[in-house]
């Protein structure tokens, strides 16, 4: 009889059955494929156990015990245990199941560790030796033996700096043991084959796919065999990215049924530090199918498309684009009457300078409006200050300069990248095409990136797009339609409602700040899987008080939730303030470093400090959001000349911090200068915030 139940499994079941011998495996393996035949309780080898609200199994396999639980189809292996003495006495009783309390220690945690001259409790020596056969059942590398072989307690071990936190976990999984309500809270991985586990402990596999839920499934085949492009929306960590790419293994499994052995298929998204972790996910899950697909952002594609026509570009760099925008702005030449063009260049040296290149970039370029009438008429969606006829031609004549100053650096833009592979797309003068192309993250990408897009699929049913209007960095409302005349989602538009990323506490408390800065109104009903104490707010008068509070946190947070140093990221506004944190850090003996988008290196086990610019997408367990202080935008109030301007740059500002905030999945602490000025520092509802009591 073929069995009707799928099993999943959690990663500490994982990695508890990796840690045993060979042997003993094998025939937990065999008790394993038992249970998928039938896994209902018998009263003897299989044991129903009732706890806190919960139907908990356990089969015995020779001196270990399987706990699993049941929702059918799924069999979800939980954990595997020795059997005792104590095993057999232990009472499944609510204290074992329910006694994590993050919320209790946490805030008594931080509470005492942040106070000056606060001492960290000692830690909890190891349950039994680490040895090297079990290094080895782990898969663990022989250049970390050395560094594991000597450690004797738990922070020790947590702490091993040369060690990545992957692989000091499983090791942690495999001594200690943890309380099954944390386990509860892992998400389950679909085990397609129970020889797949032998698969992995031999090298073969390297990971497996992430059980997604009933309302997610739904959405990695939706649309695949329609006739439009499909659009999938949803808040921080609803699962859009895990979606797409449990739809790159659909399409390939959908073109190997229609008989296809030669295709093509585009993973797109939004920064390089994405496109490599979303790589290595894609290799592990695919196999040798990773060659049906290219993973890379929109614009080294565009890049690409440019050097396959043979034009050699440069682009400019920031900072000398802002140099050449200003001698623009000097050098533009304005028309019209001696009063107007007073009047321009008095518009052109009052307006903010970000909001003018902002104009420039991604009403301009990205449009790919030709003339001064062209603008004049064109709409801007997004733009919250409306422009008079006579500032619109101030900033053409600004635009006008510009291009010829790039013309004369023989140097282009990002934006003027992007328009022209676009157009070298649409004019068929590259041949490049793909059957399938997803674009995770679309919220940031220009009009001319996403046309791009569109005219690289072959068809627009190939086309799947995942976007949160509310974490557009850039704030530019998106018209689908208006962009490119196939982007027609109607009837193939979907919602994710469910968090699976940060606790409600952290996600509520991101959203209550984001108020003032939302675009999407769609009513949403916001769901949540964890739960997890206040994230915390805490003003800064300097550099030192700022390390200590960072230090303090991060420690407290750790120890908590017994992680490593790696789940740590702290996120700044630029990369002279990230270096500076980083050194504070070392003052602490924390070891930090502060990583580019593009050379982010997900695995080092050191506290990860970004931009928050660059950390779009990612995630870390304990996030804090530092070192304003050090940025004079985040000091002062507001400088633009408009409410219109003004209101429309915090919003922008306001999105930043909320995508910072919501890259945390357990604990998150804002440091805020105590003297900013800025309205961006207000707002922190005490319902959703634990905020400083003041003395
Ligand atoms: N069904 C699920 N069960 C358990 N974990 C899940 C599930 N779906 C998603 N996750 C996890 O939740 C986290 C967030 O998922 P993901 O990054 O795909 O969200 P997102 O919608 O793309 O977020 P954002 O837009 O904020 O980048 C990831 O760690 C992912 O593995």
């Amino acid at each position: 009889m073929s069995s009707e139940w799928l099993t999943t499994m959690k990663p500490t079941f994982q990695t508890e059955w990796l840690a045993l011998p060979p042997k003993i495996a094998h025939q937990i393996l065999e008790k394993i494929h038992y249970l998928t035949q039938d896994p209902l309780p018998d009263g003897d080898l299989k044991k129903q156990l009732t706890h806190n609200n919960r139907d908990v199994y356990r089969l015995e396999s020779g001196d270990y015990r399987i706990m699993y639980t049941l929702q059918h189809p799924y069999i979800s292996l939980l954990h595997l245990e020795k059997r005792q003495e104590k095993t057999y006495k232990k009472e499944y009783k609510s204290e074992y199941l329910g006694g994590y309390s993050p919320e209790e220690t946490f805030s008594e945690r931080v509470d005492k560790y942040t106070h000056e001259g606060a001492t960290i409790p000692p830690s909890q020596a190891l349950p039994s030796p680490i040895t090297k056969k079990l290094l080895v059942n782990l898969l663990i590398p022989a250049q970390y033996h050395a560094d594991l072989l000597s450690i004797e307690d738990e922070d020790s071990l947590l702490d091993a700096s040369h060690v990545p936190d992957d692989y000091k976990l499983k090791v942690h999984t495999a001594l200690f043991e943890k309380p099954l309500s944390q386990v509860f809270e892992e998400a389950d991985y679909l085990l397609p084959e129970i020889n797949s586990l032998m698969r992995y402990k031999e090298g073969d596999l390297l990971a497996f796919l992430l059980k997604l839920s009933p309302e997610q499934e739904k959405f990695v085949t939706w649309g695949l065999t329609s006739a439009g492009p499909t659009l999938l929306k949803g808040g921080p960590g609803t699962g859009k990215s895990a979606i797409a790419l449990h739809r790159v293994y659909a399409l390939i499994r959908e073109f190997r049924e229609r008989g296809h052995d030669d295709f093509r298929i585009l993973f797109t998204t939004y920064t390089n530090a994405l496109v490599h972790s979303s790589e290595q996910l894609l290799e592990q899950l695919l196999g040798k199918d990773i060659k049906f697909v290219e993973v890379s952002t929109t614009d080294l594609i565009a890049r690409d498309i440019l050097k396959e026509a043979g034009i050699q570009t440069e682009i400019i760099d920031q900072q000398e684009l802002d140099d050449l925008l200003l001698q623009a702005m000097q050098d533009a030449s304005y028309t019209g009457s001696v009063v107007q063009q007073k009047a321009q260049r008095q518009f052109i040296k009052d307006v903010n300078f970000d909001y003018l290149l902002q104009e420039i970039n991604r009403v301009i370029v990205a449009n790919q409006l030709e003339s001064l009438e062209q603008y004049l008429a064109a709409p801007r969606p997004g733009r919250q200050m409306s422009l008079s006829a006579l500032q619109r031609r101030a900033v053409w004549s600004v635009h006008e300069k510009l291009e010829q100053l790039l013309a004369r650096e023989r140097k282009i833009t990002w934006h003027q990248l992007r328009t022209q592979a676009e157009k070298l797309v649409a004019q068929r003068q590259i041949t490049r095409q793909y059957e399938a192309v997803i674009v995770d993250e679309a919220q940031d990408l220009d009009p001319s990136a996403l046309r791009l897009m569109t005219q690289l699929c072959k068809t627009p049913r190939g086309l799947f797009i995942t976007a949160d209007a509310n974490q557009s960095i850039y704030g530019s409302h998106f018209t689908w339609s208006s962009i490119h005349k196939d982007l027609q989602f109607r009837g193939r538009t979907g919602i994710l409602h469910a968090n699976y990323r940060s606790t409600r506490e952290i996600g509520e408390a991101a959203q209550s700040y984001l108020q003032q800065g939302i675009l999407d109104s769609d009513p949403v009903e916001r769901e949540y899987i964890y739960n997890g104490p206040l994230p915390i707010v805490r003003n800064v008068n300097n550099d030192q008080e700022e390390a200590q509070l960072l230090a303090s946190f991060l420690t407290a947070a750790r120890r908590t939730y017994r992680l490593g140093i790696g789940s740590c990221a702290i996120l700044c506004p630029n990369e002279k303030v990230g270096r500076s944190l980083a050194a504070a850090l070392e003052r602490y003996q924390i070891e930090a470093a502060f990583m580019s988008g593009q050379y982010l290196d997900l695995k080092r086990p050191c506290v990860k400090i970004l931009t928050l610019n660059s950390a779009k997408g990612l995630e870390f367990p304990i996030v804090a959001l530092a070192g304003f202080h050090k940025v004079n935008k985040y000091m002062r109030k507001p400088s633009q000349s408009t409410p219109e301007e003004q209101n429309e740059a915090l919003a922008l500002e306001r999105r930043l911090l909320f995508v910072g905030m919501t890259r945390a999945m357990r604990a998150l602490l804002l440091a805020v200068p105590t003297t900013s000025k800025s309205p961006l520092f207000e707002g922190f509802d005490t319902r959703y915030w634990n905020v400083e009591q003041q003395t």
